[in-house]
């Protein structure tokens, strides 16, 4: 795949991010994680410096590319399904964007941590050959570093919400079923750089770290209703926060609405690719502020009344996700349950 990408174009405005190095992060240099608790309770996105993840996250890209390039009647034989499973292949159109019922631009490949930790032996489903072919190569080693980094992110925000030591690990075992994954994603090249290729949503699980070269990522920054580009800066990965974190902390971490736009400016002649590792908690964990193990998150809760209007209903985190997966599916709407003033971007949160 090319590895030189016109440039992001410098007369949009942007929403700056802190930039977190990991390295530091790790050998828990105190000014880094003020820098990384600020950028996690206040937007949920930072950037985060040497991670040491850029050659598995270059060779993902390439096998990507090789399993997009596959006919598409191929690819389908791998495809998500409509029943709530998210390992596999989605097409461009399976997913709504927003309420109306606006399909998505974006092809993606899931790929199961469970399927890859069972590697050789089979997993829950298969994929197609240029990602069987290099699992040890190329899978293996990106899930390796990337359930690393967020691991040892996860340790941080344990720390500093005052919990026991263990009591979020025990949540992301690395043994246990979830629904933790790696995407990759393309967006083919779009004239109309004004469609929304991925609706507003907020990320499922726990932790984000997401790569990509090309503009197009948005967020909503909070009390504010214009959406902003988020600058992809070279050698950067960008991190947010997911909403299992938001529900555990009694919202003090901050899973944050974002979408993606086709790139801008020049970029818009290109196809985009970008590529994300999603760590969710184990399938049995329940969804429910840690109240009883850290008084900085009961006094949070106690506070706030709820958790930002997340209304889980103490579900598990599987049947959370696996009900978040079913409803973004254009085949699984019913016409009758989305009014026009019906907010999209809490569907996925309280909804159906
Ligand atoms: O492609 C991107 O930049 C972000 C993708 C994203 O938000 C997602 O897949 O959840
Ligand atoms: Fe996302």
């Amino acid at each position: 795949m090319a590895r030189d990408f016109p440039p992001f174009p410098d007369d949009i405005p942007t929403h700056p991010l802190l930039i977190v190095d990991y390295e530091k992060v790790k050998n828990r240099d105190q000014d880094e994680i003020e820098k990384l608790w600020e950028a996690a309770t206040k937007l949920g996105f930072w950037y985060l410096r040497n991670h040491g993840c850029s050659e598995e996250a270059d060779r993902m890209f390439d096998l990507g590319a090789d399993v997009m390039a596959l006919p598409l009647s191929e690819k389908m034989k791998y495809e998500q399904g409509n029943d709530g499973a998210s390992a596999g292949y989605k097409a461009a159109g399976a997913n709504a964007v927003d309420a109306t019922g606006e399909p998505d631009l974006v092809e993606f490949l899931n790929v199961s941590k469970d399927d890859v930790l069972a590697w050789p032996r089979p997993g829950k489903r298969s994929y197609p050959k240029p990602a069987t072919d290099r699992m040890d190569s190329t899978i293996i080693p990106f899930f390796r570093k990337c359930m690393e980094v967020n691991a040892v992110l996860l340790g941080v925000f344990e720390e500093k919400l005052g919990l026991p030591s263990g009591t979020l690990a025990r949540r992301h075992l690395d043994d246990e079923p979830s629904g933790s994954e790696a995407r990759i994603t393309c967006t083919p090249p779009m004239k109309d750089t004004e469609r929304v290729a991925i609706g507003g949503h907020t990320d499922f699980g726990s932790l984000t770290v997401l790569f990509n070269r090309l503009g197009g990522l948005q967020v909503l920054p909070p009390g504010s209703d214009h959406w902003q580009y988020v600058k992809p800066l070279a050698g950067h990965a960008i991190c947010n926060v997911g909403d299992a974190l938001t529900i555990f902390s009694g919202g003090i971490l901050r899973s944050n609405l974002h979408r993606v736009l086709p790139p801008p400016g020049s970029q818009a002649n290109s196809q985009r690719w970008s590529l994300a590792y999603f760590t969710r908690p184990g399938n049995s964990v329940l969804l429910q502020p840690l109240m009883d193990e850290s008084s900085m998150i009961s006094n949070a809760v106690n506070t706030v009344g709820e958790t930002h209007g997340l209304v889980t209903g103490g579900q598990t985190a599987g049947e959370w996700f696996a009900r978040r997966i079913k409803n973004q599916r254009l085949d699984n709407r019913k016409a009758s349950r989305y009014s026009p003033s019906y907010r999209w971007d809490l569907i996925a949160w309280a909804g159906p």
